[in-house]
């Protein structure tokens, strides 16, 4: 295990980026605009169960404030199952069950009576684009009057700004009421991450979100990863190495044995690819195993 900095620039001095083409990046006042590795969410000794099978077993782990955390590992070492359980949708699996703590600041996220406010809070992004059969329009309004929002023109405000946080306003602004599924895939996967940052969230759970899209499509929504770096809190579960390379402030490896996966090794980015620790890691990273 490795607790090293991440490779990110971490003082003060960074400024703060400012719109630029046609990109506002989330709320300006949430927080440091580099990675200044402070601890949010603290995971302590998590195992899941489906039934009897433990899938993941004596996990802890620390997730930094305002940092892009790479879950990497081979197809059901139980990234998937790690992921879902920050924020409770593990909850809506019938059978699944989570021992162990995870804190999110002073949140207590298993014990927490406030799920709909840890979801508002913890956004989750799916590998396949899943943008309601609606247009685009009432993809975003959806939730926000499901939170409350009921001032209309406070929603028309927000829809513009994540549309331009994920740099599809210019794209989308005359067809707002057409249908979102006529949407390119990766527009889709950006008009659903448009529609998570609506809440505002602090945290933003990506479930291998390029995975499904082309190339092209695919660097459009990493670069726009990088643009979050410092405004929410990613964690991201990517079976591409390379992705994982380029974006990752920290990476946290799993492995499964006998169907139980486990944390073999964490830390920053530069450590879980370049320098890591464990013989099992290396392998991983260097194409040997998995
Ligand atoms: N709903 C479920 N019911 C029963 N078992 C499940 C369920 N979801 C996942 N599992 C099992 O839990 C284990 C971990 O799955 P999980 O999807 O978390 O792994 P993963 O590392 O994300 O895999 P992948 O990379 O293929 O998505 C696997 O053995 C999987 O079959």
């Amino acid at each position: 295990m490795n607790s090293e900095a991440p490779k990110t620039p971490s003082n003060n001095d960074t400024p703060i980026p400012q719109k630029e083409d046609g990109f506002t990046v989330g709320p300006l006042d949430q927080g440091p605009p580099c990675c200044i590795p402070q601890p949010l969410i603290e995971i302590e000794d998590l195992a899941i169960h489906y039934g009897n099978a433990r899938v993941l077993s004596e996990v802890s782990l620390t997730i930094h404030r305002g940092c892009i955390t790479a879950l990497i590992g081979p197809s059901g070492c139980g990234k998937t199952s790690f992921l879902t359980s920050l924020n409770r949708m593990t909850d809506m699996v019938p059978g699944c069950h989570v021992e162990g703590k995870i804190s999110i600041g002073s949140v207590d996220v298993r014990q927490t009576k406030d799920v709909l406010g840890l979801r508002r809070r913890v956004g989750m992004i799916f590998q396949k684009p899943n943008p309601f059969p609606f247009s685009i329009r009432k993809n975003i309004e959806m939730p926000l009057k499901e939170h409350g929002i009921r001032n209309r023109t406070e929603r028309t405000k927000i829809i513009q700004e994540v549309l331009e946080d994920v740099g599809l306003w210019a794209e989308v602004k005359d067809r707002l009421d057409s249908s979102a599924l006529a949407l390119s895939g990766g527009q889709q996967q950006r008009l659903c991450i448009a529609r998570a940052l609506a809440l505002r969230p602090e945290i933003l759970l990506l479930d291998e979100p390029c995975s499904a899209l082309d190339p092209l499509a695919s660097n459009v929504v990493e670069e726009l990863l990088l643009r979050f770096r410092g405004r929410y809190t990613v964690v991201i579960v990517t079976h591409n190495l390379q992705q994982a390379r380029r974006v990752a402030d920290y990476a946290a490896f799993f492995w499964a044995t006998n169907g139980t996966g486990t944390l073999i090794e964490h830390g920053s980015g530069t450590h879980i690819f370049d320098t890591p620790q464990q013989p099992l890691t290396s392998a991983y990273v260097n194409g040997k195993a998995g």
